[in-house]
């Protein structure tokens, strides 16, 4: 797909591209609720049907006026005569020498175009206010109709995931119903003759299924992904080509995890070669330097999907999935992307690295008075979970660079907020 030669590494940014030039997003819709909608990818743009504002409205409690009405060298006094509540007009005109009384969010009076706020002000009688020079300037606490969005105008365009600031928004714009892409349907299972499922016991030399749970977390947070979960396939020709037709039919992405690396005894590889165009990279990264990634054909139903076959290894699983899975996802659902929120941050102690590969270090965070520190977590092999579990990141190591000192920085991937 991309002229590597089978023992040549290629790098984390050159495996990335060669996913995205593969990805075709998904072209369905459905009409949902706007609550419904939340997470979800936008398929259209969102055209404002009405200023908003609606009206020129008061932003402050307190009085409405004409700004030619302020003395600017003494005191002001005005007549009030009458009042404009939020949702109720004061009807009438505003003369010189007149102002009204009027609360946030009501509609200006005609002849109105200052609020002067009620704590500035004093009643030296009934009936009247003043206040004195410097309490307001004219046009002050005002706000103008359209000043926020245009009739007509896009107030949110297609590939936005909806966020809760997305549904107030549409909500304000009386917007009930939006239409989003369809779920992107992923199926996922776990290939591995040695796999244990929960409830079963642990026979000798075997380990429970755990990437199967990993995966599970890190897609449901993606909230526009619809799972599929086959479980654990065991490593025979017949039960792997099911799970993959299976998993074809019914879905858009398949993910499996374990058999992508050398070893004799799995067919995952066999397989996964029989039913579709799939490559077997070597990634200069560390942890997750094997990974497959093609796409996968039901040869009865001709139905096909993308296909990432992720390296057994616990830890090295996660971390091709933040490093690739993540934002092909996004993709593949027509998002718009989102590159992974990341933070500046020193480290605690000295991490040796050659150059020539990106590794990933389980780090956890501490501020002090200068920003971020990274402690690392302990033992970093690909297969312990526990430096992973105790870890708020990752600290990406760049491919060019060598290792670090004390005290310097580097990129950190924080968990909260990966999503
Ligand atoms: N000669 C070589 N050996 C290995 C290489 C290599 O390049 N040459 N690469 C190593 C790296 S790096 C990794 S990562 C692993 C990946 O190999 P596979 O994808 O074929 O994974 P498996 O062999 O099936 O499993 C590796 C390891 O992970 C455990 N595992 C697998 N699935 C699960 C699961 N669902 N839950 C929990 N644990 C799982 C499995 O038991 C193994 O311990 O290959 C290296 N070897
Ligand atoms: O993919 Mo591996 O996790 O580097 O051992």
């Amino acid at each position: 797909m991309n002229g590597q030669e089978p023992n040549q590494f290629q790098t984390v940014e050159q495996a990335k591209a060669a996913i995205e030039r593969m990805l075709t997003p998904v072209a369905e819709y459905r009409w949902v609720a706007i609550r419904e909608a939340l997470n979800q990818v936008l398929a259209e743009d969102i055209l404002s049907p009405i200023d908003v504002p609606a009206h020129n409205n008061s932003a402050m409690d307190g009085y409405a006026l004409s700004g030619s009405a302020i003395e600017p060298a003494g005191l002001t006094r005005l007549q009030v005569i009458g009042t404009a509540l939020a949702g109720k007009k004061f009807v009438g005109t505003v003369a010189a020498g007149q102002c009204v009384r009027i609360t946030t969010g009501a509609v200006m009076p005609d002849g109105c175009d200052t609020v002067v706020v009620q704590e500035n002000v004093s009643s030296p009688e009934e009936g009247y206010i003043q206040f004195p020079p410097g309490a307001v300037a004219a046009g002050d606490n005002r706000r103008l109709a359209g000043e926020d969005l245009q009739r007509g105008k896009p107030a949110i365009s297609a590939g936005k995931l909806i966020r809760p600031a997305d549904l107030g928004l549409l909500a304000s714009l009386g917007v009930p119903e939006v239409k989003v892409n369809r779920p992107l349907r992923v199926a996922f299972f776990s290939t591995g003759d040695e796999l244990r499922s929960l409830g079963q016991p642990l026979d000798d030399g075997c380990v429970y299924d755990s990437n199967r749970y990993t995966l599970f977390g890190m897609l449901r947070r993606l909230e526009f992904v619809e799972l599929i979960d086959l479980g654990v396939v065991q490593d025979s020709p017949e039960a792997l080509e099911q799970a993959m037709g299976l998993a074809a039919n019914q879905a858009d992405v398949i993910i499996t995890s374990g058999g992508v690396s050398v070893g004799e005894a799995d067919f995952t590889k066999t397989v996964m070669q029989k039913l579709g165009t799939v490559n077997f990279w070597k990634i200069a990264m560390r942890p997750g330097r094997p990974m497959a990634f093609g796409r996968i054909t039901n040869p009865d139903s001709g139905q096909s999907a993308v296909l990432f076959g992720l390296p057994g290894n616990p830890v090295a699983v996660m971390i091709t999935f933040y490093a690739f899975v993540r934002d092909a996802l996004h993709h593949l659902a027509g998002a718009r992307a989102r590159p992974l929120p990341t933070i500046m941050a020193r480290v605690a102690s000295p991490i040796r690295k050659k150059p020539g590969r990106t590794e990933y270090q389980r780090v956890r965070l501490e501020r002090d008075a200068h920003g971020w520190v990274a402690h690392l977590t302990g033992a970093q092999g690909s297969g312990v979970l526990r430096s992973m579990s105790e870890a708020d990141g990752l600290l990406v190591l760049r491919h060019e660079h060598g290792g670090l000192n004390v005290g310097d920085t580097a990129e950190v991937w924080p968990f909260e907020g990966l999503i």
